[in-house]
């Protein structure tokens, strides 16, 4: 599956190389970008990260007509503490451009891709992202402690995503100290919180932990934050109804008081 998405992006990289040959990469913003971990730290246990997600290969289009915009304004509203856009236009119908457009939000966003070159973290610079996902699993050690420094160095933060104990260990191994736990079985594609309920009981001081997908009732983020985790990423069951806004609503309300 990953090797999958990984091809998927070679036309990509060959543009941002030509971009690059040519003198013509966009240059990394400058200032002061929002802080993803602070804006989740402030929200305390429980914090949502919540996801523009318009399809995805588990569940085909999703949400296709919602905007952006719209989508993380309402999410802002709503009470996330921040957002996640996705950005990899095959699989999942995202767009760099979403992350200008809902960039009004004012809420920091996590950029959602396939990342395994330099020149995706450096464009990921010129845009409004707070964040980037690096799959450790997709990566060498090196390679992601590489890229890791690297957003560092444009004042991004690196969310290592893991599936498991060995991307884990691997992920620590690179210095990684913001770990996302994906709950997807990439074989199947379904989701368990048996995954995050498992790999918690590795979680080391100092370390800020995200639990991902298949989230869809308040009481599994209460049982999340019991476990450790001090966010959870929620996207199909926010975008699925086609209300994303009145979704986190709810979902926040689940939540015990
Ligand atoms: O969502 C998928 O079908 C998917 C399939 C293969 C690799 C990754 C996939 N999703 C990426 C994500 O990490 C999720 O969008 C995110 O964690 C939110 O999950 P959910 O709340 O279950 O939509």
């Amino acid at each position: 599956m990953l090797d999958k998405f990984v091809r998927a992006k070679q036309p990509e990289i060959e543009l941002l190389e030509t971009l690059q040959k040519e003198g013509c990469f966009p240059a990394p913003l400058s200032g002061p970008r929002r802080s993803f971990l602070d804006s989740l730290r402030q929200q305390g246990a429980g914090a949502v990260i919540a996801e523009y997600k318009r399809a995805s290969p588990s569940r085909g289009d999703i949400a296709p007509h919602l905007r952006a915009d719209d989508v993380a304004c309402a999410y802002a509203e709503a009470g996330a503490g921040a957002v996640s856009i996705l950005t990899e236009q095959q699989y999942f119908r995202g767009s760099m451009s979403f992350l200008q457009k809902a960039e009004r939000c004012g809420l920091p966003m996590l950029r959602k891709d396939f990342i395994f070159h330099e020149l995706q973290v450096r464009q990921t610079a010129a845009s409004p992202a707070s964040a980037v996902l690096l799959i450790a699993r997709m990566l060498r050690v090196e390679q992601l402690a590489h890229l890791a420094a690297l957003c560092e160095e444009y004042g991004l933060t690196p969310v290592t995503e893991v599936f498991d104990a060995e991307d884990l260990s691997r992920a620590r191994r690179a210095g990684a100290h913001v770990i996302q736990v994906n709950n997807r079985d990439l074989a199947t594609l379904t989701t368990s919180l048996d995954n995050s309920r498992e790999l918690s009981q590795s979680k080391q001081d100092g370390e800020f932990w995200i639990s991902a997908s298949g989230i869809f009732h308040g009481s599994e983020i209460d049982e999340m934050a019991d476990c450790g985790f001090d966010a959870v990423l929620v996207g199909t069951s926010l975008m699925e109804g086609g209300d994303p806004g009145a979704a986190l609503r709810t979902l926040l309300a689940g939540r015990r008081a």
